[in-house]
């Protein structure tokens, strides 16, 4: 059984976050476990609400399951404070971390900056450097980069340009292109593409939190990463196509349990 982690923040809604992490994990059929970094009073229309768990309590949690279990792969999420990033970074490094799988969470898509402006700069020079993959949206991207992204060539520019920033593969996602939703991934020497239908629904919530969690699940269960990629971007695409309307506004994708 792979045992598989996540380092995010809570959304009461399920749809996101650590709750859209766990979902896909026990759907992949892996063991899942978490440390909250936050917790968000959040639905299907906005976040209302924000508590930061201390740095030292996010480290308790992260030494409690390392110091006790062998943990195949890890998914960061939100983290909003500069002192908890560096928190985690130095925990992952002592306990010796691998498949690190870093969505870098900025703003919901309901328009809540679920980073502080402080930590941006900690995102890039700490968390950045100890990722297997980091996996931006074209929003995130525009931020860590400075570019303007609006095509593919735009995505490769800013693929090259995080790839500098330390993590050994990058994912630019394109859920937000104009037309077919085309992720990028660059390895340091080429591109690769992985090209879907866009699926026409309200309930995109929780898009990016699973596309990460199942990438560290691949990871975890011995993919390379342009596979397990491969698989993430079916498994994403599939709960899109599964998802349900929920809630007045944005929904979220449904996850399904295929041995059940
Ligand atoms: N309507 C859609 N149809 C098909 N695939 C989509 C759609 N929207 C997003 N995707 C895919 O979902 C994954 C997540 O991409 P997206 O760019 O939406 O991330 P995100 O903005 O970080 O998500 P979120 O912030 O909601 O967690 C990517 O593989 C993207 O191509
Ligand atoms: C706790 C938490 N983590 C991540 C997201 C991003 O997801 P989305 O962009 O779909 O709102 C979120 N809304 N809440």
């Amino acid at each position: 059984m792979k045992k598989l982690l996540t380092i995010a923040g809570s959304d009461s809604s399920g749809g996101a976050g650590i709750q859209a992490d766990l979902k896909t994990f026990s759907s992949l059929g892996t063991y899942g476990m978490s440390v909250i970094t936050a917790i968000t009073a959040q639905n299907t229309q906005g976040v209302f609400g924000v508590q930061d768990i201390d740095e030292e309590v996010v480290y308790k949690q992260i030494e409690a399951i390392f110091s006790d279990i062998e943990v195949d792969g890890v998914k960061i999420g939100m983290v909003s404070k500069s002192s908890t990033i560096e928190i985690i970074v130095s925990a992952l490094k002592k306990f010796k971390a691998k498949n690190i799988v870093v969505d870098p969470v900025m703003v919901s898509k309901s328009g809540y900056h679920l980073l502080q402006r402080e930590a941006k700069k900690a995102l890039i020079e700490q968390l950045l450097p100890i990722a297997t993959i980091v996996t931006p949206n074209l929003f995130e991207a525009e931020e860590i980069t400075g570019l303007t992204i609006k095509d593919i060539k735009d995505m490769e520019k800013a693929g090259e340009i995080i790839h500098q920033m330390g993590p050994r593969f990058v994912l630019v996602k394109g859920g937000h292109l104009s037309e077919k939703p085309i992720d990028v991934l660059y390895d340091g020497e080429k591109f690769k593409y992985y090209e879907a239908e866009r699926v026409n629904t309200k309930s995109t919530h929780g898009t990016g939190c699973t596309l990460s969690s199942a990438i560290a699940v691949y990871l975890a269960k011995g993919y390379q990463v342009d596979e397990g990629v491969k698989k993430a971007k079916e498994y994403i695409t599939q709960a899109l196509i599964n998802a349900f309307p929920l809630g007045k506004g944005t929904g979220p994708v449904h996850h399904f349990y295929s041995w059940w």
